[in-house]
């Protein structure tokens, strides 16, 4: 079995070891431009066409990662990036579900707890205590159910509050309210305190935080976007913080990355910028699960995180 590997950044050393002990039957190779030898499986981030284009006889491609928005816009731009036909399998959670619930709960208790208010007022070195907020006027909502939101809600419920999620079709997770489908949309964002988005970027998702959203939204609600910069319209959030529909927000992601230094989130003062950090891939786990997708598909069996290519997700 032949497995080609290719990142633009992470150590590919590791990868190769990694691989290569959790299937010792394997040849891993780090993909180099002009390698048309033969192969049965890719591991690959942002792959130059030139990878794959030929190879319509790969049995699975593994995204490395839990998004694959990416991959698929190379496709659209550079058709062949992805030969037809063949399997696009993804990362789910592989310790991503922690991580994105450690980074959520550190901003909805900023938030919450008024923290970020707090730290305003220590600049202006004024001693000001504020009106507590209380969690059953504080509904939170998750829009996107799925591995990353789920886990993300149910440490939310466990805290104590009040968690809806929007999802397409209806989630079953315990004590939270689940609403689906656009229809439902304006019944979930109604009264929603503080927003997450955990969404997939899809054609149909793109854009969907916009200023018509926001303004449906709890007044001076709160916005946590981890999922992609194409979700929202940024000039649209300016306003929404101008116009005092939000109160604040922290994003991870943006629609161009790294964020442009002249960007005005760096310096806004109720905006929190951090570098696409919420929850990496965590090679160790991400090897494990690629390693029994492999298996899998070689005994017939299906594996886990197939991408619907159709769909985005
Ligand atoms: N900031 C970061 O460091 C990271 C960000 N991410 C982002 O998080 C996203 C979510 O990851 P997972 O939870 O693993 O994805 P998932 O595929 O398990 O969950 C996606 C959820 O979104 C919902 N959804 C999809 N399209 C929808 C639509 N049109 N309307 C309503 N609901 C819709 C699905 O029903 C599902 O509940 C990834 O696609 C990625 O973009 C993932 C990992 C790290
Ligand atoms: O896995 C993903 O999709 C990420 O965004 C990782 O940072």
């Amino acid at each position: 079995m032949n497995i080609l590997f290719y990142h633009p950044t992470f150590n590919s050393q590791t990868w190769v070891t990694g691989l290569t002990q959790r299937l010792p039957e394997a040849q891993v190779r780090v993909w180099q431009p002009g390698d048309h030898a033969p192969a049965d499986y890719a591991l690959v981030w942002q792959p130059p066409r030139e990878m794959l284009a030929d190879r319509s006889g790969l049995k699975g491609i593994f995204a490395l990662g839990a998004g694959v928005d990416a991959i698929l816009a190379q496709e659209q731009q550079a058709p062949g990036t992805l030969p037809a036909g063949v399997p696009l399998l993804r990362l789910e959670d592989t310790g991503m579900g922690q991580q994105m619930q450690e980074y959520v709960l550190a901003y909805v208790l900023r938030f919450f707890r008024r923290m970020d208010e707090y730290q305003l007022q220590q600049q202006q070195k004024q001693w000001q205590p504020l009106k507590p907020y209380r969690q059953e006027s504080f509904p939170i909502g998750i829009m996107g159910a799925g591995v990353l939101g789920q886990q993300v809600a149910q440490v939310l419920v466990a805290l104590g509050f009040t968690v809806r999620c929007w999802s397409r079709s209806p989630k079953q997770i315990e004590g939270v309210e689940s609403f689906h489908g656009r229809d439902n949309l304006p019944a979930f964002l109604h009264g929603t305190r503080l927003l997450i988005n955990l969404l997939p970027n899809t054609p149909e998702t793109a854009g969907i935080l916009d200023l018509a959203l926001m303004k449906q939204l709890a007044p001076q609600a709160y916005l946590i976007n981890a999922a992609r910069g194409a979700h929202l319209k940024e000039g649209d959030l300016l306003t929404a913080l101008d116009q005092g529909h939000l109160a604040a927000a922290a994003l991870d992601v943006f629609a161009d990355e790294p964020l442009a230094r002249m960007h005005p989130f760096w310096s806004h003062p109720r905006v929190t910028v951090t570098p696409h950090i919420a929850a990496v891939t965590l090679p160790a786990q991400a090897m494990d699960q690629i390693a029994a997708n492999i298996r899998a598909i070689e005994q017939g069996k299906t594996p886990a995180g197939m991408v619907d290519r159709d769909r985005g997700y």
